[in-house]
């Protein structure tokens, strides 16, 4: 039987992202809490809408325990509108904790930011399993895309949809936020790969415990520049040496010597701090 609006009541709208709003519902039949995501297709073209199409079937495919989980989607033919319903992650989104430290003067726990390391880190290699041999890439990591649900544990969200928006027709193409995560490697137009989603990794780690990305400039091309060059301040000092070499690690200019997630995974001092979390 599929899911009809009626089936769910709107709470509160929570946000409006790059693709459409962000609503906070109650399913009527058990009164579980959960979001939808409204997108309006009327204005793609058919080889658009065929491209949202496999991206929704790519969310369902990806059951993780720190991936934001798909539910349902309600399709309206009249108003052309497709709501994607899933997981509601009570803790909100690092975007906000980031802010809300930065306006207190205050910074997050180490062990805060070893453990949305280690869970984004784990995050991304399930999107990096080869899906039917498909790498789904993130391509959007960012603080205002990692959600945690009520325990603080990290709920990677909103993938898939970042890439249905680089179509030609939607105002998202006219680029909303600056890109700061942009690696090297993009920069110079090289290919996207799966060590560009770790260049984006470290550089959230930074902004996380900093509390501003570590490239920052007033244009493209400075921040192009201070991209390339990769060079960029120690965390602040209640931050171990430890934590500041392994973001130093994720934030490498060669992709060569950038790690595989892998190989973060793998390392010694993640392995111990895995433990502690478990
Ligand atoms: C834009 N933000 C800085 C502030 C806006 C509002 N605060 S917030 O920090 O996102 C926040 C506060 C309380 C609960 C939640 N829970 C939540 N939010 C999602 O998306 C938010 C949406 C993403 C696109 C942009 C608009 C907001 C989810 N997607 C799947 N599950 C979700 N659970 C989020």
């Amino acid at each position: 039987m599929a899911a009809t609006l009626d089936d769910y009541e709107v709470i509160a709208t929570i946000g409006t992202g790059s693709y459409g709003t962000c609503k906070k519902i109650r399913r009527k039949k058990d009164g579980k809490i959960m979001v939808w995501k409204e997108m309006e297709y009327g204005s793609m073209s058919e080889n658009e809408k065929q491209m949202l199409v496999s991206e929704v079937n790519l969310l369902r495919e990806l059951r993780h325990q720190h991936i934001v989980r798909y539910h349902d989607r309600i399709i309206d033919r009249n108003k052309t509108i497709i709501y994607i319903i899933m997981e509601y992650c009570q803790g909100g989104d690092l975007a906000s904790i980031i802010a809300r430290h930065r306006k207190d003067g205050t910074h997050v726990p180490e062990d805060f930011a070893w453990k949305i390391l280690i869970q984004t880190t784990l995050a991304l290699k399930e999107c990096h399993r080869r899906k039917n041999g498909k790498a789904v890439l993130h391509r959007d990591l960012k603080p205002a895309n990692v959600f945690l649900d009520m325990d603080s544990n990290v709920k990677l969200g909103d993938f898939g949809l970042a890439r249905v928006l680089h179509h030609e027709t939607s105002f998202a193409q006219t680029y909303v936020g600056t890109p700061y995560y942009m690696s090297p490697e993009l920069v110079n137009n090289m290919s996207y790969n799966e060590k560009s989603d770790i260049w984006a990794l470290g550089c959230m780690l930074y902004e996380l415990c900093a509390l501003t990305p570590p490239f920052t400039a007033s244009n493209q091309s400075e921040l192009n520049r201070k991209i390339r060059i990769g060079d960029f301040p120690r965390l602040p000092p209640q931050y171990s040496m430890e934590l500041d070499m392994m973001i130093r690690k994720l934030i490498q200019v060669e992709v060569a010597k950038r790690p595989s997630i892998g190989s973060v995974l793998a390392d010694a001092l993640i392995q111990s701090k895995m433990k502690i979390l478990n």
